[in-house]
């Protein structure tokens, strides 16, 4: 190296890897931190839908996805696994996004052919397919090195099996990452088994067409039982634990020790705007203070340790994406992903001076 190209790093100083966000609603973004006073099934017919049917709208679109992509970098977040809304162009101008700003992404068209609360924030079964296509080609056609596609349907509670039989065909037949939502609701796990009469479990229905690979993260996962895990493991699936979302919707709690037990892949997710803060940090709270909450109710059960949840905002979140061979830890021959931290404020973004994105900084950001 050049002698000028050499930064030393201040007192209090020190690299850490990337946080992954295995879960974030992009959309969502702006009424984070407000009406969260219902259970999940009636949020999202309150809030959620109607401010979602927006994004039809592309300059609201790029407003907000230009803030949450700046706010989630100046949090550390390196990695985002993004759900945009059922509308293809503004969901590509997403990826645009994110790309421009520099962050590794992936990005989901949301996909829903079933909505009896706001009935023009729907698709049919065909539109869904055929605009996922569109979705999938006009994406790749970008060549943007660090965001890929990710197959997207909503939830079982969202989609008829025509469609997850399509969209799990689709994802095969051309290799692609796949999320969705499972078990993150006593209600709403009750009414897929009525929808759903033939498969024994929610895990089942996803299975059944083809939606669990080993490119799959399923948020949630709360109600899962010991079957369910052992069939992520089987196909090597992985869950996003999002505990702010749980919490906050007073949907339940994970048994993180119960999933590692598993062998389950699994990281974090914010899940905005179900949960209330886009920052892996405040994920990263959650989830030991969810550990501790269920430690309290049995107390064989160890609470999780710091470092075990660092791992799981870090290289947890990469093997839960299949990203791992590219990010996760400064193993040699990955990518610099990376965070400057200066330990001078007591632990909020405040204390991250920088961020790398495969090798370039991404924040502070530049003009250009
Ligand atoms: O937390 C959640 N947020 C959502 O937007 C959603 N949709 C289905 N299930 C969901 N859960
Ligand atoms: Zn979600």
């Amino acid at each position: 190296f050049n002698p000028s190209d050499v930064i030393q790093l201040g007192q209090h100083e020190f690299f850490m890897p990337g946080l992954v966000d295995t879960h974030i609603h992009a959309s969502q973004y702006s009424y984070a931190g407000t009406a969260l006073n219902m259970p999940l099934l009636q949020w999202l017919n309150t809030y959620t839908f109607p401010v979602e049917s927006q994004f039809k709208d592309l300059d609201f679109a790029c407003k907000v996805y230009k803030q949450v992509v700046k706010r989630t970098l100046r949090n550390g977040t390196t990695t985002a696994c993004y759900f945009a809304t059922i509308h293809t162009d503004a969901s590509l101008l997403l990826g645009q996004i994110a790309h421009d700003f520099g962050q590794r992404a992936l990005v989901g068209k949301v996909c829903m052919d079933i909505n009896n609360s706001v009935k023009h924030y729907k698709e049919t079964c065909q539109e869904s397919q055929e605009e996922t296509y569109r979705f999938i080609a006009e994406l790749l056609n970008k060549k943007y090195p660090l965001v890929k596609p990710v197959i997207t349907p909503r939830f079982a509670l969202s989609c008829t099996g025509t469609l997850l039989g399509q969209l799990g065909a689709i994802a095969k037949n051309n290799n692609l990452h796949i999320q969705s939502h499972i078990s993150e609701n006593p209600e709403e796990v009750r009414l897929v088994k009525q929808l759903f009469p033939d498969s024994e479990t929610y895990t089942d229905v996803y299975h059944k067409y083809n939606l669990l690979t080993d490119k799959t993260v399923m948020a949630h996962g709360c109600y899962l039982s010991d079957e369910e895990l052992a069939l992520f493991k089987e196909t090597g699936a992985s869950l996003s634990h999002c505990p702010n979302s749980n919490i906050s919707l007073c949907s339940g709690v994970l048994n993180v020790r119960n999933v590692l037990k598993h062998n389950v892949k699994l990281g974090l997710g914010t899940d905005v705007a179900g949960g209330y803060s886009a920052s892996v940090l405040d994920a990263v709270r959650r989830a030991l203070d969810s550990s501790k909450f269920l430690a309290i109710q049995d107390p064989d059960l160890d609470p999780l340790t710091f470092e075990e949840t660092f791992r799981l905002a870090t290289l947890g979140g990469s093997q839960a994406l299949s990203l791992d061979d590219q990010t996760g830890n400064f193993e040699v021959g990955k990518d610099f992903d990376a965070l400057r931290v200066n330990t001078c404020v007591a632990g909020d973004d405040r204390n991250i001076v920088e961020v790398f994105v495969a090798g370039r900084r991404v924040v502070p950001f530049t003009d250009s």
